[in-house]
C-alpha cells in the first residue's frame, strides 16, 4: 500500500516538474489533447448524420438546411485538426526542450549542493547521472502519457455515449479485455525497459571504448601501442551485447503484443457483426449504423490509448521516481555556522583521525598531527600512503570516520562550509584544464574578480603563468584547449595556469594546499614558485604534497606518511639525522644527482 502511495506521489511530482518547466505550454498541450480526443467521436457523429441526410435526400445540400451546415462544420473541424497538429507538435518539441533544461538546471543545482566529494565516489554514481539524463527524454513521454490518459478517458466516454443505444455492454467488454493486457504489459515494460541500469551500464562502456581512439589527448599512447583495434574489439563486444539485449526485449514485446492484438481484433469483429446484424434486421437505420461503427473504432482507440498509457506509466514511474530520488537525495554533511577565524592562530590539529573510502579499507590512521599556521609543511611518502586523502580531509571534502580535525581550535564541522572554503585555496594533483580563455582559466579561482585584469595578471605572475600568456597571440584572451579549437599547451604550462588560479585567492585565503603543484614544472620555475610559497606562508597555513625531496628541504616542517600513518615529523635536517625512512628516501634521490 505504501508503495502505491509512493507511486502516486512520484506521479504527482513528475507532473509538477513538467508544469514548472513551462506552465503555459503544459496547459496548452493538455488542452489541445483534450480537444483532439473529443473531435474524433464528434466527427464520426457529424459525418454519419450528413450521410444519413444525403441518403434520405441526395439534394439536401441545396436547401442550405441543418445537414448542409453540418457538412460545413465537418470540413471546418477537419481543417481545425490539421491546423492544430503542427502547433501541437511544435509546442511539444519546445516543451521537451524546456523540460530538459529544467532538469539539467536541477542536476547542476544538485551537484552544487554536494559540499563534500563522497556522493561522487558512490558506486554507480556515473550510471545514476546517465540514467537521470537519459530519463529526461522519458519525462516528456510522461507528459504525453498523462495527456493521453485524459484524452483516452474523454474518447471512451464520448464513444460510449454514441454506442449506448445499440450495445451498451461494448465499452465494458473492451475495458475488461484491456485489463489483463495492462498488467502483463506493465510487467513486461519493466523487464524490457531500455533505460534500466544494466542496459545503461553497457551503453556507457560501449561509448567509452568507442570514444577512446577519437580523443586527441590519448592519441600518443593509443598510436604507440596500436590500441585502436583492441578498443574496437571491446566496443564491438559491448555493442553486440546491447543489440542482443534489445532484440531479446523486442521479441518479448512482439510476441506479447501479437497475442493481445489478435484477441482484441476478434472481439472487435464480433461486436461489428452484432451491429451489422441489427442493421440487417432493420433495427438500425444506416446513419446510426455508421455512427456505431465509427464509435466502435473510436472506443477501441481510446481504450488502447488509455491502457497503453497505463502500461507505459508503470515503466515511466520507475524513471520519474529515479529522477525524484536522485534530485531529492541528501548527499552532504551539514554545514556548521561558525565564521572563519581571523588572525594568527594554531593551524590544524588532528587527533585520532581514521578514514576509509567506501570499500572500507583503512586509508588513514593519524593519532596526533599539528600543521601549524605561518609555516610550510611538506607531506611526503610513497604512492598510496594517503597524502592526497589527507589534504582532502583538511578541506572537508570528506568526513573522518572517527577522531577530530580542528582548525584554529574548532572542529572543521563547526565552520560555515562556504566561509571555510572561501578562505582556502588549492592546486590538486588532478587539476582541471578548462576549455576556456586563459583569463577565465585563472579567474575562476576567485569568481568575484573574474573580470579584473589586474588581479588576473597578479595571480598569473605568482603562479608563473605570466610568461605563458606573453607567448600567446591574444595573451589572456587566448582560448586554450583543443575541444573548441583553442591553443594547446604543454603539461607544465597548464600546471602554471592551475597555480595562477589558486593564487587568485592569495589575499583572502589563509589555507593554501598544493598537491604536487610542481610535478610538471622545470627546475627553474619550481624553485621560484616554492620561494614564493614560502613568502606567502606568513600568517597562513601552507601544505604542500611533494615527491621531490629537494622541495621538502626548504620546508619548515616535513611530515612523512607511511601506509596511512604519520611515521616521521620534523624539519629536513632533523629527519636526516634520525636516519629513518625520510633519510633513506632522501639519500636515494640525492645519490642520483651525484
Ligand atoms: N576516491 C577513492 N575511493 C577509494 N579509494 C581511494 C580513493 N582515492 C584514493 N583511494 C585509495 O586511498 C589510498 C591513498 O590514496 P592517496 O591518493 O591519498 O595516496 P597518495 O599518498 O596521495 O598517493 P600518490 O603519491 O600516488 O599521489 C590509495 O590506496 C588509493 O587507492
Amino acid at each position: 500500500m505504501k508503495e502505491k502511495w509512493q507511486t502516486v506521489r512520484y506521479a504527482w511530482w513528475g507532473l509538477r516538474l513538467i508544469y514548472a518547466a513551462s506552465p503555459a505550454r503544459t496547459t496548452f498541450v493538455f488542452f489541445i489533447k483534450m480537444i483532439d480526443s473529443i473531435l474524433g467521436p464528434v466527427l464520426v457523429w457529424i459525418s454519419a448524420k450528413v450521410i444519413e441526410g444525403l441518403l434520405q435526400d441526395h439534394q439536401v445540400f441545396l436547401s442550405f438546411g441543418p445537414v448542409f451546415w453540418m457538412a460545413i462544420l465537418f470540413v471546418l473541424l477537419t481543417i481545425l485538426v490539421d491546423v492544430l497538429n503542427p502547433y501541437v507538435e511544435m509546442n511539444k518539441k519546445l516543451l521537451t526542450a524546456q523540460i530538459q533544461k529544467h532538469i539539467d538546471e536541477q542536476l547542476m543545482d544538485k551537484a552544487n549542493s554536494f559540499e563534500d566529494i563522497a556522493p561522487f565516489d558512490e558506486t554507480g554514481f556515473h550510471t545514476k547521472v546517465k540514467v537521470v539524463r537519459y530519463n529526461e527524454y522519458f519525462i516528456t513521454l510522461w507528459l504525453e502519457m498523462t495527456a493521453s490518459t485524459f484524452g483516452g478517458i474523454v474518447q471512451i466516454v464520448a464513444s460510449s455515449i454514441l454506442l449506448w443505444n445499440v450495445i451498451a455492454y461494448v465499452p465494458l467488454l473492451f475495458l475488461l479485455l484491456a485489463l489483463p493486457r495492462l498488467f502483463v504489459e506493465a510487467k513486461l515494460n519493466n523487464a524490457t525497459f531500455e533505460g534500466r541500469e544494466e542496459v545503461q551500464e553497457l551503453r556507457r562502456r560501449a561509448e567509452y571504448f568507442m570514444g577512446l581512439p577519437l580523443q586527441h589527448e590519448l592519441a600518443n599512447e593509443i598510436k604507440l601501442y596500436r590500441l585502436t583495434p583492441y578498443f574496437t574489439a571491446k566496443y564491438k563486444e559491448m555493442a553486440r551485447q546491447l543489440i542482443h539485449q534489445l532484440s531479446r526485449d523486442q521479441k518479448k514485446w512482439i510476441s506479447h503484443n501479437l497475442g493481445w492484438g489478435v484477441l482484441e481484433a476478434v472481439a472487435n469483429g464480433v461486436v461489428l457483426i452484432l451491429i451489422v446484424q441489427k442493421a440487417m434486421a432493420g433495427v438500425l437505420p444506416v446513419g446510426e449504423l455508421l455512427v456505431f461503427i465509427g464509435a466502435l473504432f473510436q472506443l477501441r482507440e481510446g481504450v488502447t490509448e488509455l491502457f497503453g498509457v497505463f502500461a507505459i506509466g508503470a515503466r515511466e514511474m520507475v524513471n520519474v521516481s529515479r529522477i525524484a530520488q536522485f534530485l531529492g537525495a541528501n548527499g552532504s554533511a551539514p554545514s556548521g555556522t561558525a565564521p572563519f577565524p581571523s588572525g594568527y592562530q594554531t593551524g590544524y590539529v588532528l587527533e585520532n583521525v581514521k578514514f576509509s573510502y567506501q570499500d572500507g579499507r583503512d586509508v588513514l590512521q593519524i593519532d596526533h598531527l599539528v600543521l601549524p599556521e605561518g609555516k610550510v609543511t611538506v607531506l611526503v611518502g610513497e604512492n598510496g600512503s594517503g597524502k592526497s586523502t589527507l589534504v582532502k580531509l583538511l578541506l572537508r571534502f570528506y568526513e573522518p570516520a572517527s577522531g577530530t580535525i580542528r582548525f584554529n581550535g574548532r572542529a572543521l564541522g563547526d565552520y560555515d562550509i562556504s566561509a571555510f572554503r572561501a578562505h582556502s585555496t588549492a592546486v590538486f594533483q588532478d587539476f582541471v584544464r578548462y576549455e576556456m580563455s586563459m583569463k577565465s582559466n585563472i579567474g575562476v579561482g576567485n569568481l568575484p574578480a573574474l573580470h579584473e585584469q589586474s588581479e588576473i595578471e597578479k595571480a598569473a605572475a605568482l603562479g608563473g603563468a605570466d610568461e605563458v600568456a606573453s607567448r600567446l597571440r591574444d595573451r589572456y584572451e587566448t582560448e586554450i584547449g583543443r575541444l573548441f579549437g583553442g591553443v594547446n599547451l604543454s603539461g607544465g604550462e597548464w600546471q602554471r595556469i592551475a597555480m595562477a588560479r589558486a593564487c587568485m585567492r592569495n589575499s583572502s585565503a589563509e589555507i593554501l594546499i598544493f598537491d604536487e603543484p610542481t610535478s610538471a614544472l622545470d627546475p627553474y620555475i619550481e624553485h621560484e614558485i616554492f620561494s614564493r610559497l614560502k613568502a606567502m606562508a606568513k600568517n597562513k597555513t601552507v601544505i604542500v604534497v611533494s615527491h621531490r625531496l629537494s622541495t621538502a628541504k626548504l620546508a619548515d616542517q616535513v611530515v612523512l606518511l607511511h601506509k596511512g600513518r604519520v611515521k616521521e615529523v620534523g624539519d629536513h635536517h632533523t629527519l636526516l639525522k634520525q636516519g629513518g625512512i625520510y633519510a633513506e628516501l632522501y639519500q636515494m634521490q640525492a645519490s642520483k644527482y651525484v
